[in-house]
This record gives structure tokens, C-alpha cells and sequence, in this order.
């Protein structure tokens, strides 16, 4: 659905020292940079598939979602969206995608969003009773009921954001692209953001690019990571795959009733202990939960045991570390 062959997009940026002298001195003779946004990236992506594309700040990702969506036209390489290069037949392919910028509006601030949705309708040309049903059903999945008749300046963020993404959705696309979509949300906010893109993918079947410096709208959501770094595409696999290559390791915590001497559990290193609460790390791939509590428990008497794996935050951290960026 979705194939990029060797993109590559550089910047021109204008560079000075800091400085008055230097400032007056860049009036006239200005120095440029360049910055390699993106080398050489390749990769597809199948129908129905929802991939978090991941990185650290200025990796290139918003720079790959706008060649993809037709916005930016790349230097090098070539882009097949649905039989579509992008930037070439804009007109005829944004019909097939929505695009959601989570830092940046769709909607026309001073009026009330149901306004915007009804210009978004004559942009893109959509059928009256298509329109009237997506809005309905957008309405009820997103809880947009009384918002959709408030100015998008009054609205709070998480408010703003959902009535982006049924904007984004308003024409039926089978592509959606995310940037950020659940920046600076609320707990309650995100959690529903969330549950709605995969309702979206899994009842309507919409592929979901999606960016995000949250691990755990990845978690919730990715089925496969692809991650960037420095412009160059470092990791395209499954999240599964990810935490089998960093986080075989697992965090034992015991409680038991009142025992003062430690205990050497074969296979497991002893993190602490106190009177009545013991933790251990483990390598599960080398030794299983149920030989950790049943070494423990032949010398205490258990009360609880909770396991934690390697959170998935510090996974993507030390995939940064090992790819140096
Ligand atoms: N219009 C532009 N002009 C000049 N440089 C740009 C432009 N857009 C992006 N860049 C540069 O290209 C690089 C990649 O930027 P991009 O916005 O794609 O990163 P990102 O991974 O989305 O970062 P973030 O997580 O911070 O949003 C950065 O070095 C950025 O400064």
C-alpha cells in the first residue's frame, strides 16, 4: 500500500555566530548549512497494518509523514502511496488519506468546528449522505456532541484533538497518518485517542502511520516499530522482536512475612532486601518465574510476588545507545 525506495531530503539552513557583529555581518553575507533530513530510507507498509514510526527529536519523522502525505517533495528516491506519487497527483490522492499534525490545526480557529467540517466536506468533494453518516458516527465514537458547535480557540487540547482526527476522517480515507497525536494529552484523553485508532483500524480496516515520542501509544497500538535516527531508517521489526532482543530480563518482587536473613536464589541476582520484601532480576530466556518463587519460597513464607518486565521506554533508549543517536 505504502512503499518508500531510497528517500533522501536535505535543508538548506541559514547559519551565524551569536552576536550583534556577527548579525549585521550575516545581513549581507549569509552562511548556509546543510541538514540531512532523510538518506536513503526504504520501506513498505501493508493494508491494515498500524506502524509506529519512532526516533529521537529531529530524527525526520514529521519530514518522512510529509513526504508521504504529499506535502514535501523529496530530493532522492521515489514513494508509491496506493498507486499515487504523493507530491505529483496531490489533488487526486489526498481523497485516499488524512493527515493529523497533533502541533498544528486543520481547523479554521475563530469558527465553530462544525463549520470547518462543512468547507472540508466541498474540498473534498463528499456525497452529502456519506458526509451527514461520518459525521454522525464521528460524533458518537469521538464524544464531540457539544464541541461541535464551539469556536476551535475555545476548545481545550484534548477537545481540539479529537475533532482533528474526525476531520482527518471526514472523507472515508483508508490511509491515516498521525504526527503526534497524543501530545500533551490527559491521561483520560489519550486512553481514548488511542482506543479509537484501533477501533478504526480493526473495524474499518485503516492503515495507521504514526508517530510519537509516547512508548506506550506504541504499546497500545504498533504492531511493528519502524525507528529513525539521524535521517537513516535503524530498526523495522515488531515490537515482540524488540523486547526479545533487549527485554528477556524480568524484576521479581517478593513479599513475605517476616524473615531476616537474605536468601541466594541459583540464577537470579538479589536487587535488595529488607525484612519483608526481596527483589530479584532475572534473565527469563536462562531461568523461569516458577524456579525464582519456588527457590524463594522453600525459605520464606510468600505472601506476594509481582514480575515486571523491562519497561519498554528504557527497550527504545538503549536502541538509541547502541545506534549512537
Ligand atoms: N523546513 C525545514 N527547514 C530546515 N530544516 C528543517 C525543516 N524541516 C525539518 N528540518 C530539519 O530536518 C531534521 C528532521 O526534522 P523532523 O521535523 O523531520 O524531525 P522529527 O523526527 O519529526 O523531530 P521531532 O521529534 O522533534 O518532531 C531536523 O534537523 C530539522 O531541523
Amino acid at each position: 500500500m505504502i512503499s518508500l525506495n531510497g528517500i533522501g531530503k536535505s535543508f538548506k539552513v541559514a547559519r551565524r555566530a551569536a552576536g550583534f557583529k556577527e548579525a549585521v555581518r550575516a545581513l549581507f553575507a549569509r552562511e548556509y548549512a546543510r541538514v540531512e533530513a532523510l538518506r536513503d530510507i526504504s520501506f513498505s507498509i501493508g493494508e491494515g497494518e498500524i506502524v509506529g514510526y519512532i526516533g529521537p527529536n529531529g530524527a525526520g519523522k514529521s519530514t518522512t509523514i510529509k513526504v508521504m502525505s504529499g506535502i514535501m517533495v523529496p530530493d532522492a528516491g521515489a514513494c508509491n502511496v496506493m498507486g499515487y506519487t504523493p507530491w505529483k497527483e496531490r489533488a487526486a490522492y489526498v481523497r485516499n488519506i488524512g493527515v493529523v499534525f497533533g502541533q498544528r490545526s486543520q481547523l479554521w480557529w475563530d469558527v465553530p468546528v462544525v463549520d470547518s467540517f462543512d468547507l472540508l466536506r466541498d474540498i473534498y468533494k463528499i456525497q452529502e449522505n456519506r458526509y451527514r453518516e461520518n459525521v454522525s458516527s464521528l460524533t458518537e465514537a469521538l464524544q464531540l456532541g457539544d464541541i461541535l458547535h464551539t469556536p476551535v480557540r475555545q476548545l481545550s487540547l484534548g477537545q481540539r484533538m479529537r475533532c482533528e482526527i474526525a476531520a482527518s476522517l471526514l472523507h472515508s480515507p483508508k490511509i491515516l497518518f498521525l504526527d503526534e497525536p497524543t501530545i500533551g494529552l490527559d491521561a483520560v484523553s489519550k486512553l481514548a485517542v488511542r482506543q479509537f485508532i484501533k477501533t478504526l483500524n480493526q473495524e474499518r480496516g485503516v492503515t495507521v502511520i504514526l508517530t510519537t515520542h509516547d512508548m506506550s501509544d506504541i504499546e497500545a497500538l504498533a504492531d511493528r516499530i519502524l525507528m529513525i535516527g539521524k535521517g537513516t531508517l535503524l530498526y523495522d521489526g515488531s515490537l515482540r522482536a524488540l523486547r526479545g532482543r533487549f527485554g528477556t530480563y524480568r524484576t521479581l518482587t517478593a513479599d513475605f512475612r517476616e524473615h531476616d536473613a537474605p536468601v541466594d536464589v541459583p540464577g537470579a541476582e538479589r536487587l535488595s532486601w529488607s525484612s519483608e520484601r526481596a527483589v530479584y532480576s532475572y534473565d527469563s530466556e536462562k531461568v523461569s518465574m516458577a524456579s525464582v518463587v519456588t527457590a524463594l519460597s522453600e525459605h520464606v513464607d510468600l505472601v506476594d510476588v509481582a514480575v515486571d518486565a523491562k519497561p519498554i521506554d528504557e527497550i527504545v533508549v538503549q536502541l538509541y545507545r547502541e545506534h549512537r543517536i
